[in-house]
């Protein structure tokens, strides 16, 4: 399976969403999309999932054009912050109805996991509360298992305990049944340890796609004496500074290599990874 976007572009009657967008995922892995609010995650989530068709660009998953093509669109699953409110159904007979047209669709896992969420089978989904229907959300993404599998901030309202939950089913599905899973999120701290790849956009524009663990090793936190400190960072570029009385702390951009590393070390330098919450608001931050 794999998806490429070509110079992509979403215009809004005369808002530009979407601004020359060139990327590639191939592989099932779970990507992270990123970006802060407006940068146009949504509007590339749903021409993906063909709920939007692109204003220039072209979009192919497996070769195809997912625009009103049928096949490819039953093999993309989006899940997003939807509105069950004239939805009078209980949560049995709505999975009965998506099973129809999801040829992958597993009930036994999605009752697995009614379960864990401990939705109500009878209530009408209607009278679900906000948490509960974005239980529901992922319950349908997770079962549905297609092989382009999305989810735009589908965790909206959910309590810590039930995210939790979502992440952990979420990691043993993929291994279990591997696809190419896209999270779009804000809650980057709480979900980086998901990503295989992180995608970033800024205000519409395409502004790095890196596999996590390389992207992460970009940075570095610098720890101690502050002169020392000081003397080790000033010819790199600072992402975050903190001082408490002669120790300081020093945020910096920019890959370490194996001598600086040491040197740092020697000097009795603390040398500790970034995080990509503290790459992500500084890669985003505006001038
Ligand atoms: N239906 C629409 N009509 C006009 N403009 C829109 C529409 N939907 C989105 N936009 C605009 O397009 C831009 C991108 O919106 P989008 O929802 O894709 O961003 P996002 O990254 O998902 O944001 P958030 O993190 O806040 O959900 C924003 O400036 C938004 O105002």
């Amino acid at each position: 399976m794999n998806i490429k976007v070509k110079n992509l572009s979403l215009t809004y009657r005369n808002h530009v969403a979407l601004k020359d967008i060139t990327l590639e995922l191939s592989g099932e892995k779970i990507y992270g999309l990123l970006g802060r609010n407006g940068a146009g995650k949504t509007s590339l989530l749903s021409v993906l999932a063909s709920f939007r068709e692109a204003s220039s660009g072209s979009i192919t998953i497996n070769g195809e054009e997912p625009f009103e093509n049928a096949k490819i669109m039953q093999q993309v699953a989006f899940m997003y912050d939807k509105d069950y409110k004239d939805e009078s159904d209980n949560v049995k007979d709505m999975l009965q109805d998506i099973q129809r047209y999801r040829p992958n669709f597993d009930m036994d896992y999605a009752e697995y996991l009614i379960e864990k969420f401990k939705l109500n089978k009878k209530k009408p989904v209607k009278q679900f509360s906000k948490g509960m229907q974005s239980a529901l959300n992922v319950i349908i993404g997770l079962s549905t298992r297609a092989p382009v599998t999305i989810f735009d901030e589908v965790y909206l309202g959910m309590d810590a305990p039930s995210r939790d939950i979502f992440y952990k089913e979420l990691l043993k599905d993929q291994q279990n049944h591997p696809r190419i899973m896209i999270l779009s999120t804000h809650l980057v701290s709480e979900m980086d340890y998901l990503f295989d790849e992180v995608i970033i956009i800024n205000k519409g524009k395409f502004l790095l796609q890196e596999e996590y663990n390389s992207l992460i090793s970009k940075g570095a936190t610098i720890t101690g004496n502050r002169e020392l400190v000081d003397n080790f960072v000033q010819a790199k570029e600072q992402i975050n500074v903190q001082q408490l009385g002669d120790t300081k702390s020093v945020m910096i951009y920019g890959e370490l290599d194996d001598h600086e590393r040491n040197t740092a070390l020697a000097k009795g330098l603390e040398v500790a990874p970034v995080s990509l919450h503290d790459l992500f608001v500084h890669l985003t931050e505006e001038e």
